[in-house]
């Protein structure tokens, strides 16, 4: 076989006219970004934090929002908001206060949202409802370790098992989305009861994921670091220093930059999403069978991973021993030793 064929004219048209097609397919058809305009969307926990910065984000973006959350002056100050970034007057902004903790409450919020739109189910889900409660294990009631999946896992699973069940019902296309963190992905010392309904999320997304191909919805799910938002300030409180000592590598997000991220993500049509380097170690790391964002990308990272996470995780494990005198003389301070508990 001769190299000739390259220099061949026609050889030269067919290549050069196979490039031309397969830009703009590339560009318009293989990358179609998902666009909210005219949406509407229904966001869990959009009331402040995460929630909230993304409701705003996309009421700018032209679409339509519901949020859910328990305390109604904080949907109501929301509302207001939203309010103020109307693109057009096609798009309609409502709020509902349900705790979402429970498959009845969920059910009846998902209900509700999809009431206000004349029984449609939404085009997209965003489950950023949650709330972190860090402490010692001994520190801990029955209720407060149990408290960990309610608030973390529960309230997310319920709503998205409503709106699976009535989006494929409609057969709406749509999307759900769960939000996790990186304590989705790994953990360690003050997050026993948080950590593990953060992985369940990721467990209960692949299987979504899978299953739901079966009505043409997306599953993604979202990984954010450190975000500085009301519930950061709350878990703040009962968090022991050297969880706060440990989290501190982790530079942070505003709810702003992760809601941004989260929307790239989607957008992008990635099924894991991570918006910080750190939390894309992981990810690339502990990736499972879950699809990959960017087979090159992705390769780099897992391989950075495979260094630096054992040094960290090494020096982690340090600094908890170093810790334990200091921690007995707590324990022994609020009578653990002798308690019969
Ligand atoms: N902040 C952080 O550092 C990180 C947070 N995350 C996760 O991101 C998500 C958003 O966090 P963030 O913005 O910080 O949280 P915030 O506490 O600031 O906001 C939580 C929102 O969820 C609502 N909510 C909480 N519990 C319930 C419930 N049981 N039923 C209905 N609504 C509820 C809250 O309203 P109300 O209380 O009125 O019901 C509020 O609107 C959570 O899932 C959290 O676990 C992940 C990684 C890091
Ligand atoms: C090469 C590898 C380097 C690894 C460095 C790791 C640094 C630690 C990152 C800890 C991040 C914890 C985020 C917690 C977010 C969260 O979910 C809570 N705020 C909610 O309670």
């Amino acid at each position: 076989m001769s190299l000739e064929i390259i220099s061949d004219p026609l050889f030269v048209k067919v290549a050069v006219a196979l490039l031309l097609i397969s830009i703009p397919s590339f560009m318009f058809f293989g990358k179609k970004k998902w666009d909210p305009r005219g949406k509407h969307i229904y966001i869990t926990g959009g009331s402040q934090g995460l929630g909230l910065a993304l409701a705003k984000d996309l009421a700018k973006k032209g679409a339509s929002i519901s949020i859910v959350a328990r305390t109604q002056s904080k949907l109501d100050a929301a509302l207001k908001e939203l309010e103020s970034l109307r693109q057009s007057p096609n798009q309609t902004f409502n709020s509902f206060a349900f705790p979402l903790d429970t498959a009845d409450t969920s059910a009846a919020a998902f209900t509700a949202v999809c009431a206000a739109h004349n029984g449609q189910a939404p085009d997209a889900v965003f489950a950023c409802a949650g709330a972190s409660r860090p402490m010692y294990l001994t520190d801990m009631t029955p209720e407060d370790f149990e408290r960990g999946m309610r608030d973390g896992f529960w309230v997310q699973a319920w709503t998205a098992f409503a709106a699976a069940k009535e989006m494929a019902k409609q057969g709406k296309k749509g999307k759900i989305v769960l939000v996790s963190s990186t304590l989705g992905y790994m953990s360690f010392v003050g997050y026993a009861s948080y950590s593990p309904a953060k992985h369940a999320l990721r467990g209960l997304a692949e299987s979504l994921r899978s299953e739901l191909l079966l009505y043409g919805i997306d599953v993604h799910i979202f990984f954010p670091p450190t975000m500085y938002t009301p519930g950061f300030d709350e878990e703040n409180k009962t968090k022991p220093a050297i969880t706060r000592k440990i989290e501190s590598t982790d530079e942070g997000l505003t709810a702003e930059q992760a809601a941004a991220g989260l929307l790239a993500g989607v957008q992008r049509g990635d099924h894991h999403i991570t918006a910080d380097l750190i939390t894309s170690l992981f990810r690339a790391s502990t990736r499972g069978s879950a699809p990959r964002n960017n087979a090159f990308i992705d390769t780099v990272l897992d391989f950075i991973a495979l260094i630096g996470v054992p040094i960290w995780r090494s020096s982690v494990d340090k600094q908890v021993i170093r810790h334990r005198e200091e921690h007995r003389a707590y324990l022994d301070s609020k009578g653990f030793f002798t308690s019969s508990k």
